[in-house]
């Protein structure tokens, strides 16, 4: 990397007021260049490269990090750092070989330091064996001890603590104008944070190969390619004994690789959620993969992570003025039981009131006011599960564990003897505002434990599939706007309930081994993770992009056909853009991948002609937001080995077959009615009549030609009949919306329908297996069927509706004609 990256370089300092850097660090770069002094982890300009989109300083950047050479003061520090974390934040892989020399010290921000305990290497001792370890296995001791150990550094995201001059600044008190800016500013920053914010986030992380797993000398079969695709390799072998590897790759939200510490970890999927806890979203956090993946390690440094950025926000004037606490509750879900891992384990009760909202009956909530007391905790909780499972590392390894931080507005009471009910129910004078749960759920494998023949072994094993097939489906059913959620399909989503609706984030974190003797754990885990991630993306657009359908942009269009498309194909492309606006690169890039890997489609609905899927693999990134951009453009950088006429050629199959598949009625708009309405105005005989809205346009035209059109009618009566006109119209416009609403819905089920219709031949698939466990089957098949039951169901109570409606207008119309 030569004097063109320097130069680039040099232009990012100076869009920093760094430039003064850029000259002192060419000198050092110079010099330890002259040494063998590249980059740190020997990427040198290749990892420098990457950053810069291509030209990255190679011999700068470095040195630019090392002491002496780099920034001198605080602020200099935070501006370079803020600096390479725009870039990063821009789309641009900053790989860890920059990022992490550079990992500030609490000390060097100067913040955090009423933390001196987090940031000990002992905390992460005391809590290493301990927090959320579900079933902690000792073959998996890592070789890079470091990373463990790895401090964290503070968020430059989140405000620094206040000052001890701010904290003088009573609770309640009045805030000044300064304070009125800032409350301001935050919420106007916290809004543009929110809308920035996927409600539903995977990531998926990778850990190193572990002594054991070399010793063996297990192949890493993982190759992380950026920051959000990865392939895993997996070794097969043909009938005839010959060796092969099938290829697979994956596109996520992030992918973390082995290099990546737990502080980016946080940052990654946590850190953008805090302040928008503080804006009454709820959130869930949780970490899946089979046993040994890194869940536990993973999850474990999250909630003290979390608890001192808000403690942090807490300090804000903003918060503090309100009265805004947070507190603590961690319990753990085992055999469908709850227990209070605070209170002696403590057997909970979970109960609904009467505003649908889920209470844990008896869950001690603690109010925590700094870091210090968060760990404690914690560890309390921690030592109650290891007793719980003294002697038996599979109860923990069977259970959920949710650590739950929450903000509450505390109710200021002046009265007196309200006061002394206060202290004595202090909860009762409390508000949520929001809150997070942390969840390292049970090693995902462990269901389907062949090994175990022990009964009850197996039915924890059903449960614990149980409750993962029901976390899926449950975010499955918000995302498409489902008015069944079922969560009432396990305890966990029953718990979770309250964390899923109305402003909700979630964040999977799905945990991955990289040896070869996991290979299959990690694709089924890479699988769930997908299945959610396709659930997430029409969600997210929907809900961020209110604008309706976006015209595809020239970039945009890129993957679709150059030549025009037919009217009708087009209208139907557009219908399901409306639908699914996103998957697309993925599922592209897994076509592509199952193209060119060596086995054949292996699919067993590959035959069936999949609706939603057509719509997710021809849609073009249409109506992505930008980070879904971002992630398109890095899926096509990667796969941009397909040359593009393959990718043209291949949409217009899809999109021929659609053709065959898809009525070809266009979705109307709000917007379109009126020119909706006259076309059924002028199209009033024939083959017409059978289309959807015939009927309630003939009832419309029936009353325009019973409207008083006379001249020499009453003034009164031509009032009356313009009241009269008007309300039907209303009644019109309503009834088009529910036959709007009705075909959204049968869509909607069609779609529902396909993909429950690929998990069942999934499910066959897997029952055929030998080894495989009838109890699964016959879980995942009973949930299955009561999905496709709950759906149709619905479907047919909105028919219903409808059809009664359309009656209900026919007889009114009736009646007035004959007045
Ligand atoms: N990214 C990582 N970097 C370094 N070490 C890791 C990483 N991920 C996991 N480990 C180590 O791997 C071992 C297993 O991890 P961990 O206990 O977190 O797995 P788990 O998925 O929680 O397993 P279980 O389901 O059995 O509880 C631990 O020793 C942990 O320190």
């Amino acid at each position: 990397m030569g004097d063109s990256g320097d130069a680039v370089m040099a232009r990012w300092l100076q869009s920093a007021g760094l430039q003064h850097l850029a000259a002192s660090s060419t000198s050092s770069s110079s010099a330890s260049t002259a040494g063998g002094g590249v980059d740190p982890r020997g990427g040198g300009g290749v990892g420098v490269g990457a950053l810069g989109g291509g030209a990255g300083g190679g011999s700068l950047l470095p040195s630019l990090l090392m002491q002496g050479y780099g920034p001198q003061s605080i602020e200099e520090k935070q501006r370079l750092y803020m600096l390479l974390r725009s870039l990063n934040f821009n789309g641009e892989t900053a790989p860890p070989s920059i990022s992490e020399p550079y990992t500030p010290t609490a000390q060097s921000f100067g913040g955090g330091n009423s933390l001196e305990g987090f940031y000990s290497p002992e905390l992460r001792g005391e809590l290493g064996a301990g927090l959320l370890d579900l079933h902690a296995m000792d073959d998996t001791e890592l070789l890079s001890e470091d990373v463990a150990s790895e401090p964290f550094e503070p968020s430059p995201f989140i405000p620094k603590e206040m000052d001890e001059d701010d904290d003088d600044m009573l609770p309640g008190s009045q805030p000044g104008p300064s304070d009125n800016y800032n409350a301001v500013a935050n919420e106007k920053e916290s809004t543009a944070r929110e809308n920035n914010v996927a409600k539903i986030k995977v990531v998926v992380r990778k850990r190193p190969l572990n002594r054991k797993e070399v010793s063996r000398k297990e192949e890493d079969i993982i190759t992380v390619h950026d920051s959000s695709s990865l392939t895993v390799y997996e070794p097969k072998l043909k009938v005839d004994l010959t060796a092969y590897v099938e290829k697979h790759e994956f596109c996520f939200d992030a992918v973390l690789d082995e290099q990546v510490s737990n502080d980016e970890v946080y940052r990654e999927t946590v850190e953008p959620i805090i302040p928008i806890i503080f804006q009454r979203t709820k959130a869930t956090c949780f970490a899946y993969g089979q046993t040994g993946s890194g869940k536990t390690y993973t999850m474990q440094p999250l909630p003290l992570r979390a608890a001192q950025d808000m403690v942090r926000l807490l300090h804000q004037p903003v918060y503090r003025n309100q009265n805004f606490k947070l507190w603590l509750s961690y319990f753990e879900i085992y055999g469908g039981k709850l227990f209070d891992l605070l209170s002696d384990r403590r057997q909970l009760l979970m109960r609904e009131d009467g505003k649908k909202q889920v209470c844990i009956v008896g869950l001690q909530e603690f109010e925590v006011s700094d870091v210090q007391i968060v760990k404690e905790y914690i560890e309390r909780g921690n030592a109650a599960r290891s007793t719980g499972s003294t002697g038996a590392n599979e109860e923990s390894s069977r259970s959920h564990a949710i650590l739950q931080l929450a903000i509450k507005k505390h109710i200021i009471v002046t009265d007196t003897r309200r006061q002394r009910d206060r202290d004595a129910n202090e909860s009762k004078n409390t508000k949520a505002v929001g809150k997070i749960s942390f969840i390292d759920l049970a090693g995902s494998e462990r269901g389907a434990d062949t090994t175990d023949n022990d009964r009850q072994t197996r039915i924890e094993g059903a449960e614990i599939n149980k409750s993962l097939l029901a976390l899926k489906e449950c975010i499955r059913a918000l995302d498409n706007d489902q008015i069944h959620i079922p969560f009432r399909g396990s305890k966990l989503t029953e718990v979770l309930r309250d964390s899923f609706v109305g402003n909700s984030r979630t964040v999977m974190i799905s945990c991955i081994s990289p040896n070869a003797g996991s290979c299959e754990h990690t694709l089924n885990t890479l699988r769930y993770a997908d299945r959610v991630k396709s659930l997430s993306k029409g969600s997210n657009t929907r809900k961020e992009q209110p604008t309706g359908p976006t015209i595809p942009s020239s970039k945009d269009s890129s993957s679709a056909p150059s030549y025009p498309m037919p009217i009708e194909t087009e209208e139907i492309a557009n219908q399901i853009q409306e639908k699914r606006p996103v998957e697309t690169s993925r599922k592209a890039a897994e076509n592509f991948t199952s193209n060119s890997s060596m086995e054949p489609d292996r699919n067993p609905v590959s035959m069936i002609p999949s609706y939603s899927n057509r719509g997710k693999e021809e849609n073009g990134s249409s109506g992505l937001n930008d980070r879904e951009r971002v992630d398109l453009n890095s899926s096509r950088i990667s796969y941009n080995s397909k040359p593009q006429s393959v990718q043209s050629s291949a949409n217009l199959q899809e999109e021929e077959k659609v053709t065959k598949v898809s009525p070809p009625r266009r979705k109307a708009y709000r917007d379109d009615k009126p020119e909706r309405q006259s076309n059924y105005a002028k199209k009033d005989s024939g083959p017409e009549t059978s289309r959807p809205g015939y009927k309630v346009q003939q009832a419309k035209q029936l009353q325009q030609q019973q409207r008083p059109t006379s001249a020499s009618a009453s003034q009164n009566s031509s009032r009356q009949s313009e009241k009269e006109s008007s309300c039907d119209d209303v009644e019109i416009d309503a009834i088009l919306e529910e036959e709007e609403a009705l075909i959204a819905a049968h869509r909607k089920e069609i779609e529902n329908t396909m993909e429950i219709v690929r998990e069942e031949m999934n499910l066959l698939a897997e029952v055929d297996q030998p080894g495989s466990l009838i109890d699964n089957y016959v879980t995942q098949l009973s949930f299955l069927l009561s999905r496709k039951a709950a759906g149709l169901v619905s479907l047919q109570a909105r028919l219903a509706r409808f059809q009664h409606r359309l009656k209900e207008q026919e007889i009114l119309s009736r009646k007035k004609s004959s007045r």
